[in-house]
């Protein structure tokens, strides 16, 4: 049987460090263990093997991204791709796997993956996961079912998963459905299909959104500043179903007053923001002004998704697009 030829797309991460030694630190490698010389993927698949870069992922900015959806565009422009896999660090993995997936016109497969532990640790779990990835960019049920995050056996979509945990390698969940799959020794399975994806493919990052997370007593200065500083959106983490403190009211309104956009989300792990609560502050009174809700996404994805919907030609209908979605 024909292999598939898959992409394999290095950024860094601990999937590419080591422990030095002498000081027990993590730290990026020159010597990549995972090169396909060393891990004999090609048993599963034809790789072509690049490094875009050899960051650790809180290196990572919406530059990077971009960049690496104009490599997936180019590659796939002049040969015959079958699937892309990219190893990536953990921290910010799921804001590149989120913004490929929004800006990425595609239907072949793109997997990230990544390690918890280093590549000489005991356990490492780098290999396992990359050979995990390798088999589900393969999988002809992987295609149309936008960006995919790979680890510890399990298959997210990017839309919905995040980093629950600090050092555990189970890390990765989607909170609000669970994985859409898994992977065994001999199989891809897919228990479900993401929902309809909308693709909005920008040029350029020029415009800038800040994400702020609302707490009990915050006080409007922190606002204030951003729109100081020139900020082109706001992402505010809201309390509960979507409510903030009612020193907030007066700053939000003067900000959507500037035609600022503010999109809304719950700081909590699971459940969706909502109109809810009629008091000062509560979610009625800020949707009435204009503050944008939005389905469940988190707060470092939804400002991704505010990003890239203001850097769209057609941002206003990006914006209504996206968060109607
Ligand atoms: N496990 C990891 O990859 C974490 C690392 N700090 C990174 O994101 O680059």
């Amino acid at each position: 049987m024909k292999l598939k030829t898959i992409l394999l797309i290095h950024t860094g991460g601990t999937i590419s460090m080591e422990v030095h030694a002498e000081t027990g630190v993590v730290i990026p490698t020159e010597n990549n263990p995972l090169f396909i010389e060393g891990v004999k993927l090609k048993e599963h698949a034809d790789i072509i093997e690049i490094e875009a870069f050899n960051l650790p992922s809180p290196h990572i900015t919406p530059r990077e991204m971009l960049i690496l959806k104009e490599l997936i565009e180019s590659y796939t422009r002049e040969q015959k791709i079958d699937g892309v896999v990219i190893t990536h660090g953990t921290d910010t993995l799921e804001e590149t796997a989120y913004f490929l997936d929004l800006s990425l016109e595609t239907t072949i497969p793109i997997v990230l993956t990544g390690a918890m532990r280093s590549s000489n640790e005991i356990g490492s779990d780098g290999l396992y996961n990359l050979l995990s990835a390798v088999k589900v960019a393969c999988s002809e049920d992987a295609k149309e079912k936008g960006v995919l995050v790979v680890l510890n056996d399990e298959i997210h979509t990017a839309e919905n998963v995040t980093k629950t945990h600090a050092s555990n390698v189970s890390t990765f969940q989607s909170p609000q459905y669970g994985p859409i799959g898994f992977i065994s020794k001999s199989i891809v399975h897919f228990h479900h299909s993401p929902n309809h994806r909308a693709v909005f493919p920008i040029q350029s990052i020029t415009k800038r959104v800040a994400l702020f997370k609302v707490y009990a007593g915050m006080e409007p200065d922190l606002l204030e500043s951003s729109v100081k500083l020139g900020y082109d959106g706001i992402v505010l983490e809201a309390l509960g179903q979507g409510n903030v403190p009612p020193s907030l009211v007066p700053i939000i309104e003067e900000i959507l007053k500037k035609d600022i956009p503010i999109v809304l989300v719950s700081r909590c792990f699971n459940g969706i923001a909502q109109d809810v609560y009629g008091y000062v502050g509560g979610g009625k009174g800020l949707k009435e002004l204009g503050v944008i809700f939005t389905k469940g996404l988190n707060g470092q994805k939804a400002r991704l998704a505010l990003l890239i919907a203001l850097n769209h030609s057609d941002s206003r209908k990006a914006m209504e697009d996206i968060f109607s979605i």
